[in-house]
């Protein structure tokens, strides 16, 4: 069964100059339930610009996008915001967590915006700071824990509502090797034990290697793709395999840009 469907979908960005860029080509992708899915490419490729519009922060040029078999591409911005909050979990690079309040407020913030009852946040709040092994530091500030903890704060908040899907937006990008596999390992439990559907952009292919599949796009096209057996070692290989064929340095960020 499939939680996330795109037809056709593009994007072409206008310029002050009058020149049009097209960013995402006709692109066709299917999330199944449970998938936890790499999305990958050389910088400028469109990762960003489908992430975004997968997520509905962005609309498509043209195309359609369904989520739980709702065209969401239909829907007004209200209907948007409160499907965004109810169904989807967003992680970020850079964490995106509030300085002024602690781990635990911030963790609790879908459920608060949800209006569910303090009972029932403080009883998810519990099982899912254990969950990410963050049940020490719930009444810490921001500033007095480490960047793997606040990524896997930033994962708690991202799934204490239980969404239908999670988007996670280079989520090892400012973490150290440690660090990142804490992060990669309890993203993968989540998928493993609560079967939940991940779409992750990442130019790390350690992080990648976690995945259960993972597609590359080139020019705003999909170049290729490649699913995990059960051996994460010889994915990672795979995954640099294909970024050796896809040519240049995925990191190269300046060049292939500009
Ligand atoms: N708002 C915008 N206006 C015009 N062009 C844009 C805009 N956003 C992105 N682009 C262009 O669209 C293309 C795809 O960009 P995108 O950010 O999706 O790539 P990316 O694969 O995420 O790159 P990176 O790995 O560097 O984040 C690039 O050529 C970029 O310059």
């Amino acid at each position: 069964m499939h939680v996330l469907k795109t037809d056709n979908l593009s994007k072409i960005y206008g310029s002050k100059r009058g020149i049009s860029h097209e960013a995402l080509h006709h692109f066709h992708l299917t999330v199944n339930k449970g998938e936890f899915i790499g999305i990958m490419g050389p910088s400028g490729s469109g990762k960003t610009t489908l992430l975004n519009l997968l997520s509905t922060i962005d609309v498509p040029s043209s195309g359609k996008i369904m989520i739980n078999d709702q065209v969401v591409t239909s829907f007004s911005q209200q209907k948007l915001a409160k499907f965004r909050r109810k169904e989807m979990g967003f992680i970020f690079q850079d964490y995106n967590l509030l300085e002024t309040l602690t781990i635990g407020e911030n963790v609790l913030l879908p459920l608060t915006l949800n209006k569910v009852k303090v009972k029932e946040m403080e009883k998810k709040l519990v099982i899912v700071a254990k969950q990410l092994g963050i049940d020490k530091l719930i009444h810490k500030r921001i500033m007095e824990v480490s960047g793997g903890q606040l990524q896997r704060a930033a994962i708690a908040r991202a799934i204490i509502h239980d969404p239908s899907i999670i988007f996670a937006d280079e989520p090892t990008g400012n973490l150290d090797s440690k660090a990142s596999l804490q992060v990669m390992e309890a993203l993968s439990l989540l998928q493993d034990k609560q079967k939940a559907t991940t779409v992750m952009v990442t130019h790390d292919p350690f992080a990648a290697s976690f995945c259960g599949r993972v597609i590359f796009i080139k020019d705003g096209r999909l170049f290729n793709e490649i699913h995990r057996g059960d051996n994460r070692q010889s994915f990672f290989q795979d995954i640099l395999n294909v970024q050796s064929l896809l040519g240049g340095d995925m990191n190269d960020l300046q060049t292939v840009r500009f």
